[in-house]
Parts: structure tokens; C-alpha cells; sequence
């Protein structure tokens, strides 16, 4: 995956195009995350790449605002992204095409990351990088990222793009060449808070990733 490879050293990626109500914005800040929302936040300040799923009201937009809260707002180390603009103000960010400067992102990748790189705004923690040149004396954590994606596939599907009318199908991204070696086994949040009837909540057990 492009940004896997490039700075800043955190992203936060919201692959679903969830709206926020203003019930959840007013009543936020009296919620205690559950257990499972807590596990997913310990291993994310550990510095664990990850992605947590889980159907509808299940509290992933609480988690990810929670994390980015932990993880000291948005800065040039931490991106926040989404992949429409309503689920980019929910977490308040951008789409990952606006804050990676890749328009539609049609170009090959190489040319993407050129695009990437190539902007002011990331001059400057370029640059610091340039200056570390003796590479062996830097400490290895040093080149690690974390990668934090939230969303769930049984919601909105990515926009397919057609070619002489012919709609080709979207592929996910978890069927990009990267995404194992990104993120590793998906957690599942299974508790569903929006839902005050918990028999609906049956359909996250039945759509548990393995
Ligand atoms: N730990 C919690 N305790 C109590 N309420 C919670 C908790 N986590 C989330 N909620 C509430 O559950 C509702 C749904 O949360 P949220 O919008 O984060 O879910 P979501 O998984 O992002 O939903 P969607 O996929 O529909 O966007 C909100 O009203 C939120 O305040």
C-alpha cells in the first residue's frame, strides 16, 4: 500500500463513508469504550498496525476519534484520512486523495508517490529525513508505521470506473498485493451500541471476519 512505505509515521484511514448524527457528537464525551474497544486502542499505542471492523453503530467512529485523541490530534506525523468527505469531517481530516495531493489516484503507483512526495507540505519532514544519513545509528523504531484503518466492507463499496460504458468491478482493498503484510488478522467489533433492540446485533455475528 502507497502510504505504508511513505511519512508521515501514523495514518488513520477511514474506509467507510459513515455519517455522523449529532445524538453521538453531544453524548461522546460521557462514553467508556467497552473491553474490545480498549483492546483495539491498547494494541494501536503499542504500535501495532491494525484494522477493526464491525457492522453498523458498533462504535468504530467513537474508537478512531478516541484514537486519534491518544495519538495527539492531527500533526504532520499523523494523517487523517477517509475515503469520502463526510467521513473525513467525522473524524475531522480529509479524504485520502485531497491530503495525499493524488487527485482521482488513476496514475501508477510510482507516479503517484511522486505526486506524494513532491509537495511543500512534506518538504520539511523530508528533509529531516535526508539529514539522517548515518542510517546505522538510527534506532530501528524509529522506521516504523503505523497503519489504522477502520471501516466496514459490508457498507459502502469502492466507485467502480467504467471504460467505453463497460463498468469494471472495484476491487477491495483488501485485495491489494500489501494488505497482508499491512495489517495482519482484522478485529471485529461485535458489541452494537446504536441499536437499542441487541437481537439485530446478530448480523455482526454472522459477518465476523476469520
Ligand atoms: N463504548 C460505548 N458506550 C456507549 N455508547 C457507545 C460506545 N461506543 C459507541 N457508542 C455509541 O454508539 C453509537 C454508534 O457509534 P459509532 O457512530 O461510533 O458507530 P459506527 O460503528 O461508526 O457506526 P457506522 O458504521 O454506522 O458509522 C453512537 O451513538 C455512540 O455514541
Amino acid at each position: 500500500m502507497l502510504l505504508r512505505v511513505l511519512q508521515p509515521r501514523r495514518y488513520i484511514v477511514n474506509i467507510s463513508g459513515g455519517i455522523p448524527n449529532t445524538e453521538q457528537i453531544k453524548t461522546e464525551t460521557t462514553v467508556t469504550l467497552s473491553d474490545e474497544q480498549r483492546d483495539v486502542l491498547r494494541r494501536i499505542i503499542q504500535g501495532k498496525s491494525t484494522f477493526f471492523s464491525g457492522s453498523a453503530g458498533t462504535g468504530k467512529s467513537v474508537l478512531l476519534r478516541e484514537i486519534i485523541n491518544q495519538l495527539g490530534g492531527a500533526s504532520q506525523r499523523l494523517g487523517i484520512t477517509a475515503s469520502t468527505g463526510i467521513a473525513a469531517i467525522n473524524i475531522g481530516g480529509a479524504t485520502l486523495h485531497s491530503w495525499a495531493g493524488i487527485g482521482i489516484g488513476a496514475e501508477s503507483a510510482k507516479k503517484l508517490a511522486g505526486m506524494f512526495l513532491g509537495q511543500p507540505k512534506f518538504e520539511k519532514v523530508l528533509e529531516r529525513w535526508r539529514r539522517l544519513d548515518t542510517v546505522s545509528m538510527v534506532d530501528g523504531a524509529l522506521f516504523d508505521k503505523l497503519l489504522v484503518l477502520s471501516g466496514d466492507f459490508f457498507q459502502l463499496p469502492p466507485v467502480p470506473n467504467r471504460q467505453d460504458n463497460v463498468i469494471i468491478p472495484p476491487t477491495f482493498a483488501f485485495d491489494s498485493k500489501t494488505w497482508n503484510a499491512c495489517i495482519g488478522n482484522p478485529i471485529t467489533l461485535t458489541r452494537v451500541f446504536r441499536q437499542k433492540d441487541q437481537g439485530f446485533s446478530i448480523q455482526s455475528e454472522l459477518f465476523l471476519f476469520s
